[in-house]
């Protein structure tokens, strides 16, 4: 009897510990003007129930605080906007008081002259300098026959195999880039770059870079690609500047375009009218070539449900759940009042589910695309908006196109069946996504 007394009286002083300490952090952080929400536990905020229960806990706490509220979450005070109108706002204002506000975990990863990491005029010359690498004129001109040639040799051989293709498209990213940063081909050097890559080892991948640099300072042959344009660039990076941006564009692409690649050949698995489309399209590109010629920038302007298939995957998979930006000062948005320093979690998920917007939401449609106003929409905001608009959109559809292109000429796939993904908090298969494939 005594041990059940006491056993209650523990419950019941460990339940009002808790809920002083709830009231202690709400209290911490009233402010007038805030907009509603919790703030959860001291110090680790409301983190558990978002990492638990992902976008269930953004749709709970919208539908009781509104599209605008105040948690604490990723270590930090957070105003999560799953508001189109306030998500554009913030997205398009940057200068006006807000930066980017990624955690400093990725920022050791990508470097303090990351593009993400830098703002004002200094964010404008790495910008310049990123543009002029992977904007379209030069994926026209010199990438694009690169990411053919890349792409014949990775897609090459599968047929009778069973393969991860999860594996296979994050491999298809990784050394893609690495061929048009630096033209490593080379087996040895880029299982080097991948090792490391692979274990974010930051330091490891600066100094294989530098000797890169080093190396064709040192060499007289003329090559094409991206250093060899930032070392003859207007822009006179650094050495340090060049190598954070290389990082980046690596690993800015790796995720993005491995997980959409990966999502395309799931969804077109299970949607053959789809998949049928798609490949009239692209054999309709190969009909007037030789086995041998590579496709070119007209052909890939003209692969039109290529695009819409790639749009509809990011969409539906929702590759990218939102932004972060944080604020430089007190700032007022929608008649609430932010503090100096909160993060404002512009949350785009929901607006990819959103029944006016796409209707039947939750349908593999890619017809829907054919729209073309649907890509210059207000709230189409899947590669971010304003001074930040993500400068790899085009290279990375392009990517994805090209590779996409082989497939579906080459190969017929089934999946073996069982794998099974993730939706949050990012997209992933996590024992593979296994697929029996056979030439077409
Ligand atoms: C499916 C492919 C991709 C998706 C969905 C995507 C998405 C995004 C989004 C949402 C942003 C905005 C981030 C922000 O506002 O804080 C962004 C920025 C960025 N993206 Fe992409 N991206 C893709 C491919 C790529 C590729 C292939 C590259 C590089 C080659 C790239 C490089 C960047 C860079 C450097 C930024 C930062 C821009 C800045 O801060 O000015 N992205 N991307």
């Amino acid at each position: 009897m005594a041990a059940l007394v006491l056993a209650l009286g523990l419950a019941f002083g460990f339940l009002c510990v808790c809920s002083l300490l709830l009231r202690w952090n709400e209290l911490r952080y009233r402010r007038k003007g805030l907009p509603p929400g919790t703030m959860g536990w001291p110090v680790f905020g409301e983190t558990m129930e978002f990492l638990k229960q992902g976008p269930s806990f953004m749709k709970n706490q919208r539908a009781r605080y509104g599209s605008l509220f105040k948690s604490h979450i990723l270590g930090c005070p957070t105003i999560v906007s799953m508001d189109p109108e306030v998500n554009r706002y913030v997205l398009m204002n940057e200068g006006k008081g807000l930066v980017p506000g990624y955690p400093q975990s990725m920022l050791d990863i990508l470097g303090r002259w990351n593009i993400a990491a830098v703002h004002g005029s200094l964010h404008r010359a790495m910008r310049g300098a990123l543009m002029s690498l992977i904007g379209p004129p030069t994926i026209r001109e010199q990438l694009l026959p690169k990411i053919d040639e890349f792409m014949r040799s990775h897609l090459s051989n599968w047929g009778g195999n069973t393969i991860d293709i999860q594996e296979k498209a994050k491999e298809m990213a990784f050394l893609s880039s690495l061929k048009l940063i630096a033209g490593i081909e080379a087996a040895q050097t880029s299982e080097a770059f991948k090792a490391e890559f692979y274990q974010l080892a930051r330091q490891k991948i600066t100094c294989l870079l530098r000797e890169v640099i080093e190396e064709r300072r040192s060499s007289p042959c003329d090559h094409i690609d991206m250093l060899s344009s930032l070392l003859q660039s207007r822009f006179q990076l650094t050495d340090d500047q060049m190598i954070d941006l290389l990082i980046t564009i690596v690993y800015s692409g790796y995720e993005t375009i491995s997980t959409t690649s990966m999502m395309a050949v799931k969804y077109l698995h299970d949607h053959p009218k789809v998949l049928q489309e798609l490949r009239k399209e692209h054999l309709e590109i190969r009909r007037g070539k030789s086995p041998e010629e590579a496709i070119d920038w007209n052909d890939y302007k003209s692969m039109t449900f290529t695009r819409a298939v790639i749009y509809e995957t990011m969409r539906l998979a929702t590759i990218v759940n939102g932004v972060l930006r944080k604020t430089t000062e007190d700032m007022e948005i929608k008649e609430f009042l932010i503090p100096k320093g909160w993060k404002i979690y512009v949350y785009t998920r929901e607006t990819n589910y959103d029944h006016f917007q796409y209707p039947e939401p939750f349908t593999f449609n890619p017809w829907r695309w054919k729209d073309k106003s649907m890509e210059s929409h207000h709230y189409f905001m899947m590669f971010g908006g304003g001074s930040r608009l993500c400068p790899g959109k085009e290279l990375g559809l392009v990517q994805m196109a090209t590779f996409l292109h082989y497939f579906l000429t080459r190969y017929k796939w089934e999946e073996t069946g069982g794998d099974e993904i993730i939706q949050f908090p990012r997209v992933e298969a996590p024992k593979g996504l296994h697929i029996r494939v056979w030439d077409n």
